[in-house]
């Protein structure tokens, strides 16, 4: 509100005084709205700008905007920061120095919400009472790990800067609306189809995919040559998820250009055209490879397994089966399995497993079990783990814990890693449909979320690419360690779940269900309820840890989750005997034998070192 047009005047706008932050690419864009008088501070960024230099220009205040408070006593944390040249432009050499950007300036007074930016929240600063403001650090902390598409996510959701005046529809600016960060839910309507953004106002970063994949993006508007451009379509903007199958399906847009290896994603690449590392190019995006059938699954035609996975239509198979059923029999057994009743369908189930298996991999000898499972109804037979109940599995966690003094931390170390072992060993990156291969990580607010954060950071060590969605965070430094530990890899983290299980389906290659474990119960409460919605329509493979995320921990949910991978910690419960994906395996090789004893789990040798197990 105190900014003045005059603060963001061509004074300050100057070519001069344009730092390196502010003098984007897209010039014509800010010179547009500063004459207009709409430039607030927070119109001030760009999606132009780079991650960093954008947010620190949002996060500023209106205050921190003016030239006063770029004085170097004001100079926050937010304003030093790594664009160094930023500040040597905006105030002269001396006054940025180093020694006005320390640790003495962050103290905790002048750390605002505002001025805790991404910086400060990736240093330790952040865990301290600095940044005690829980949802600010969650907001915050995630700036500098947030691609460039996440980053704008948060930052429109901030309601500081989504509910100023600036913001009404008219000023809404093409800066705002644009983004490919704004999901259909964000770029609504009204700011998409302000007169604002007409052909001149949607440059480049503006005409975003989001918008493309709108009402406004069909084929009509896509087209046109302010639209769907060349240009347009390969823009830092287009991530895998914004160029979707929508810009690739149509010829006009399916030009060499558009198709970069980056904007053919998963939806647009049929599993042949994935497998064979032919991003989409002018011939494949016409042709009859991009027939319905191939997006609708078909099978791979170098999937020699034949069958088409039941969620990854894209993602390759990792081995040669063995005894395969035919994927109808296979689908009929799923369909049976979850539509009939679960004990009707599963014996039906077992009827098909008995001639053969559907295409469930089992690596051999060395890794898993031969042979097909024996269960009863309640998953457990002689020579099988055993299936626990709830309390059971609760109560060997308790007992680790209480009598073995394990730590919480130490466990889910070894459970977390398990998990990305055991989605290494089935996902490897090179079945991903994109480079790099983009996993979402969704954890919940328990320890299972826990194992989710751990997995995520091998994950990133192995060579993935995860995103994490943490939308109900713990206050308890093991929660914020594992946090922190993520931020400081690089790994984003998503504050707003994308609305539409396309956008998933977009940008990511696997899906880590880690929102809930054995100690769910009842009715799955907000914002769970909505995520586990959107997830369940989801095309890519889900992983889920311990449970399936919504199921009742001993019955499961027919009409719940339908992941692809389970990962069951300890040993499975007795859920699992209702799971129907291709990869169940085991890990949380920590149970003392004294305790399997005790409880009778009947745990199958782990091959040699290894610290998972894939069960048939
Ligand atoms: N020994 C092992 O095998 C180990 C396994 N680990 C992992 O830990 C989980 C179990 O962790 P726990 O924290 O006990 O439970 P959850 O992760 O399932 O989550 C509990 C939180 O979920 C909330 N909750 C419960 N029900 C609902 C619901 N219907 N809707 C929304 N939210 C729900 C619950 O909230 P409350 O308000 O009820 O408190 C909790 O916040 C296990 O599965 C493994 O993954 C360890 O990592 C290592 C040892
Ligand atoms: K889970």
């Amino acid at each position: 509100m105190q900014h003045k047009t005059t603060l963001c005047n061509a004074m300050q706008h100057s070519a001069t005084q344009h730092s390196a932050m502010q003098s984007n690419a897209v010039q014509q864009h800010c010179a547009m709205q500063h004459i207009a008088n709409q430039h607030g501070a927070m119109q001030c960024n760009t999606v132009q700008h780079s991650t960093v230099q954008c947010k620190v220009t949002q996060r500023k205040t209106t205050l921190q905007c003016n030239a006063m408070q770029h004085s170097a006593t004001q100079h926050s944390a937010m304003q030093s920061n790594a664009v160094q040249q930023h500040c040597a432009m905006q105030r002269n050499a001396t006054q940025c120095n180093t020694a006005q950007c320390n640790a003495v300036q962050h103290s905790a007074t002048q750390h605002s919400t505002v001025q805790c930016n991404a910086t400060q929240c990736n240093t330790a600063q952040c865990n301290t009472k600095q940044c005690s403001a829980k949802q600010h650090c969650a907001m915050q902390c995630n700036i500098v790990q947030h691609s460039t598409v996440q980053c704008k996510v948060t930052q429109h959701k901030t309601t500081l800067q989504c509910n100023t005046k600036q913001h009404s529809a008219t000023q809404h600016s093409a800066m705002q609306c644009n983004t490919a960060q704004h999901s259909t839910v964000q770029c609504k309507a009204m700011q998409c189809k302000t007169t604002l953004h007409n052909a001149v106002q949607h440059s480049t970063a503006q005409c975003n995919a989001t918008q493309c994949n709108t009402a406004q993006g069909n084929a009509k508007q896509c087209s046109t040559e302010h639209y769907c451009n060349a240009t347009q379509s390969n823009t830092v903007q287009h991530s895998t998820m914004q160029c979707k199958a929508m810009q690739c399906n149509n010829t006009v847009q399916c030009n060499a250009l558009q198709h970069s290896t980056v904007q053919c994603s998963a939806t647009q690449h049929s599993a042949m055209q994935s497998d064979a590392k032919q991003h989409c190019n002018a011939t494949k995006c016409n042709t009859v490879q991009r027939s319905a059938a191939q997006r609708s699954g078909a099978p791979h035609a170098s999937d020699r397994c034949g069958a088409a996975p039941r969620r990854s239509p894209q993602l390759r198979p990792l081995r040669a089966c063995a005894v395969r059923v035919p994927a109808p029999l296979c689908r009929m057994r799923a369909r049976l399995g979850w539509g009939l009743g679960w004990g009707l369908g599963w014996g039906l189930g077992l009827l098909v497993a008995a001639g053969g298996r559907c295409p469930r991999r089992v690596w051999g000898p060395e890794w898993g079990w031969g042979r097909s499972p024996q269960r009863d109804m309640h998953g457990q037979s002689e020579g099988r783990p055993r299936y626990l109940g709830q309390e059971e599995a609760q109560a060997i966690d308790q007992e680790l814990f209480t009598d073995y003094k394990f730590s919480v931390d130490q466990l889910m170390e070894l459970a977390g890693l398990s998990c990305a072992t055991a989605i290494a060993k089935a996902y490897p990156p090179g079945s991903f449909p994109t480079s790099p291969p983009a996993v979402l990580v969704v954890c919940g607010p328990g320890n299972n979320g826990g194992d989710g954060l751990v997995c995520a950071r091998h994950l990133k060590m192995f060579g993935y690419h995860p995103t994490v969605h943490y939308p109900k965070r713990p206050n308890k430094p093991l929660f914020e360690g594992l946090t922190t530990q993520c931020q400081k890899m690089d790994i984003p983290f998503l504050t707003e779940f994308p609305a539409e299980a396309a956008l998933i389906d977009g940008l990511y290659g696997l899906v880590v269900d880690a929102i809930f474990g054995f100690s769910f119960k009842g009715a799955v409460r907000e914002p769970f309820g909505s995520i586990l919605s959107t997830l369940q329509s989801v095309t890519v493979p889900i992983a889920s840890i311990d449970i399936p995320s919504g199921w009742d921990v001993e019955k499961g949910r027919a009409d719940g989750l339908r992941p692809d991978m389970l990962i069951s910690l300890t040993a499975p419960k007795k859920a699992a005997v209702h799971f129907s994906g291709r990869y169940h395996f085991l890990g949380g090789r920590f149970v003392p034998a004294a305790l399997q004893e005790k409880y009778g789990l009947n745990l199958p040798p782990y091959p040699g070192t290894e610290c998972i197990l894939q069960l048939p």
